[in-house]
């Protein structure tokens, strides 16, 4: 990692919202350079199955998110905690969580300085929300945007509510992104603040002029005083009003940031460079020239989208909703399956168990298409499994084409050969669920015809944190 020039922060901690953990990482500055200096990650089980939810809704519990960061920050070094003078904040992006500006949350005293706990919250409706069909989506006004708008985008899914539960939204006066929320409520911001890089994945903000659509979006009625104020990436959103955790009153807190861009700046050097994440979902990320500008209007076929960067700059992202969550739900089905003929297994137990089998079948012509959740530019093409052999059924063999299924659907979004044109020497690698799977890397190292380098697995909180070294 390279130093900031000049004088800055000395030790800055990192966060990041995932889908299915929250990570912390707090970096220092060094004369060599910046170092990772401790990492603490925890599941959020967050998933929620209230009765009453949309059809093909899926909502995350405020309350065991909050619970899971407390957690980690509980669990790193009170020490260095209280040298922190920055902290950096990424999450999952495109969800909505709305909450009550003067009631978002509860403080109260803890072991080690304050924390805080979310009042009048609602779910999380997250990326992975479903509840908005095509036809709906073709229902609303065309956004000036040039993101084609999706299931699982915050204006979408305000939409949604506005037709389908209007009394739902008069119970809150603000909404943000779950990373947007904590900065809120770490800062006391009355009006919650987001980067462009949330505000993109909402739908309805337009790059160019970084503003909303507040015109076609009053038009329809649509609540504009939910819309958070933008502002640029690597700003700072406020101060900690609170001894949180320990970390001193007054502490810098940068504006929240995507969780991909910030994976991205973890490890991107190179302008040939590309980066393959691979956490709940993945995303195959390459930079775009200086000056790069997207086109006006999306092209809804297309499976690339350009998202905004730092400093104006753009990266192009095939962004699948098919990562390490297909791997999660076939372990959750072999686990189902196990229970089923009586027998008791941590899903745990089986990842390693999978994996060490896939490891000894390298060859097999089994043919996963591993698309459960769709994906944004094809909701309707879902998975499917061909070439099925009588000796090709062992739990070895489907792990095995599951993994390389999942490679090969991100490289169909963004080709190899697009790769090369574009000048990619190297592929870096980053996020837990490659990180923790050597046959994954395995089947990533197979498709690409360049050298792959691997990170660790907090990237994304790691990357928020070095964003505030580096942040003017
Ligand atoms: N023990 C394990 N071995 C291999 N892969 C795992 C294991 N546990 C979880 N995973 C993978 O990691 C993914 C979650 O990665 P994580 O980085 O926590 O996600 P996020 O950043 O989205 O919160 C899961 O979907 C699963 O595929
Ligand atoms: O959908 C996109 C971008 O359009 C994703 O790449 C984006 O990074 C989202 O934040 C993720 O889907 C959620 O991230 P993660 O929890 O899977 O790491």
């Amino acid at each position: 990692m390279a130093a900031a020039g000049g004088p800055g922060p000395t030790c800055v901690l990192g966060i990041d919202l995932g889908t299915t953990s929250v990570k912390a990482a707090l970096v220092t500055g060094t004369e060599r350079g910046l170092a990772l200096a401790q990492s603490c990650s925890r599941e959020t089980q967050a998933h929620s199955d209230s009765p009453g939810e949309a059809p093909q809704g899926m909502e995350q519990d405020v309350q065991k998110i909050i619970r899971a960061l407390n957690e980690c920050l509980a669990a790193l070094p009170q020490q260095q905690l209280q040298q922190v003078t920055h902290i950096g904040i990424s999450g999952q992006m495109h969800g909505v969580v709305f909450w009550k500006s003067d009631k978002g949350c509860r403080w109260s005293e803890s072991g080690a300085g304050a924390a805080f706990e979310p009042e009048r919250v609602s779910h999380l409706v997250t990326w992975q929300d479903g509840r908005c069909s095509p036809a709906f989506l073709s229902s609303l006004p065309p956004p000036q945007s040039h993101v084609s708008l999706a299931t699982g985008f915050g204006c979408a899914t305000v939409f949604w509510y506005l037709k389908n539960s209007p009394d739902f939204l008069k119970a809150y006066d603000a909404a943000g992104t779950i990373q947007d929320y904590v900065v809120a409520m770490l800062c006391d911001l009355k009006k919650p603040l987001m980067s462009d890089q949330n505000a993109a994945s909402w739908g309805y903000f337009n790059c160019r002029n970084k503003s909303w659509n507040t015109d076609i979006l009053k038009k329809s009625g649509f609540p504009v005083h939910l819309l958070p104020e933008v502002g640029d990436p690597g700003s700072i959103a406020g101060r900690t009003t609170c001894a949180w955790h320990g970390i001193p009153k007054g502490a810098k807190v940068g504006i929240a940031l995507g969780d991909f861009q910030c994976s991205v700046y973890s490890c991107l050097t190179e302008r040939t460079d590309a980066v393959l994440n691979i956490s709940t979902s993945a995303q195959l990320t390459i930079s775009m020239p200086l000056g790069f500008q997207p086109p006006e209007a999306p092209d809804p076929s297309s499976a690339v989208t350009y998202f905004p960067y730092f400093n104006g700059d753009y990266l192009a992202v095939a962004a699948s909703l098919n990562g390490g969550n297909v791997l999660a739900t076939f372990v959750g089905m072999v686990a189902q399956w196990a229970q089923e003929l009586g027998l008791e297994v941590e899903e745990s137990a089986i990842y390693p168990r999978i994996i060490q089998a896939a490891l000894a079948q390298k060859h097999s012509k089994l043919s996963v298409h591993p698309t459960i959740f769709g994906e944004r530019h094809l909701p309707e093409l879902l998975a499917s499994v061909s070439s099925i052999g009588a000796s090709e059924l062992s739990l070895g063999h489907i792990t095995r084409a599951l993994c390389r299924g999942l490679v090969e659907n991100l490289c169909s979004m963004l080709p190899v050969q697009h790769l090369q044109d574009m000048g990619v020497r190297r592929v870096l690698g980053s996020g837990s669920a490659l990180a923790k799977n050597e046959v994954l890397r395995q089947e990533v190292e197979r498709i690409f015809p360049f050298p792959v380098v691997y990170g660790k697995d907090v990237d994304a909180a790691v990357g928020a944190a070095m964003v505030m070294f580096h942040s003017k």
